[in-house]
């Protein structure tokens, strides 16, 4: 029997950097609203939102290329976390925006709550407590060397970098935080998509998947897990009685 998801459906998308991340995540976000049967509102946060702000001294170091913004201690999980759970209660919450070309936050971004809410980024699956809001976890698993030649295109054209401090970066921080902490989490995938963004037959088949999942009857025969998920009495007892409905005599 098909297993009944809750609501909101939180979908992580881990990998390296510049595998392709945002991409996979915008075809599904498109694929999503364009193909449910019943509309449904589909959002998603970018981990950068969630980067700490840097002292004077962190940013010189960032100006130089030697500050390292892929360890774990970079980023500010208990902040995501908050997040998330009020977006599990329904609530809208405001993130900060990041801008790497500030190495800063550069204003707010309000999120509403949503049926199906993506979070993507490099460590979205390092914090147990993060990883465990999933009910789906994607790692995007694209060659190093083409995720080296795209990030530097994107830090040298868009963020305007120097080549040379790009290519430090990603020796002295990158690749090796990468290997140690990034790597490492695509053991709790579900799916892995080889090729990223350009692999439509594997953002298909998600689609169809998460479609399937969200089509689902909500009725649930265990009342006492949905109340302890934090569902109201009302909608418990309501789902009970569909589910009741449904039931041969
Ligand atoms: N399949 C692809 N072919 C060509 N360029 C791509 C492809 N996927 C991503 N890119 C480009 O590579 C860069 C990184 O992609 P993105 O989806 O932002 O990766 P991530 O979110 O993992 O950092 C972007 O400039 C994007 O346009
Ligand atoms: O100010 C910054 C903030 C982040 N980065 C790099 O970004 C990537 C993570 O973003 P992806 O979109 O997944 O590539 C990470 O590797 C950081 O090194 C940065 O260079 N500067």
């Amino acid at each position: 029997m098909q297993k009944r998801v809750r609501l909101p459906f939180f979908i992580g998308v881990a990998g390296g950097t510049a595998s392709g991340k945002s991409l996979v995540t915008k075809k599904i976000i498109d694929r999503l609203e364009t193909t449910a049967g019943k509309r449904k509102q589909v959002i998603s946060i970018h981990l950068d939102s969630f980067y700490k702000e840097l002292n004077e001294e962190s940013l010189r170091k960032a100006e130089a290329g030697e500050y390292d913004f892929d360890h774990p201690e970079a980023f500010d999980f208990d902040y995501l976390i908050k997040t998330l759970e009020k977006l599990d209660a329904g609530h809208s919450v405001q993130i900060p925006k990041y801008d790497p070309g500030l190495y800063a936050r550069s204003g707010l971004i309000t999120i509403q709550p949503a049926d199906v809410i993506i979070v993507e980024g490099i460590l979205v699956f390092y914090d147990d407590r993060i990883r465990d809001k999933f009910g789906m976890k994607l790692f995007v698993d694209t060659d190093a060397d083409i995720r080296l030649a795209r990030r530097v295109r994107r830090d040298v054209g868009q963020h305007n970098r120097p080549l040379s401090l790009v290519l430090q970066q990603y020796t002295r921080n990158v690749k090796p935080a990468f290997e140690e902490f990034c790597q490492p989490t695509k053991k709790w995938a579900d799916v892995i998509i080889p090729r990223g963004g350009e692999n439509d037959v594997a953002i298909d088949l998600l689609v169809q998947h998460i479609q399937d999942l969200l089509r689902t009857p909500r009725g649930s025969p265990d009342l006492e897990q949905d109340l302890a998920r934090g569902a109201s009495l009302e909608d418990t007892i309501e789902s009970a009685k569909v589910a009741q409905a449904g039931r041969p005599h």
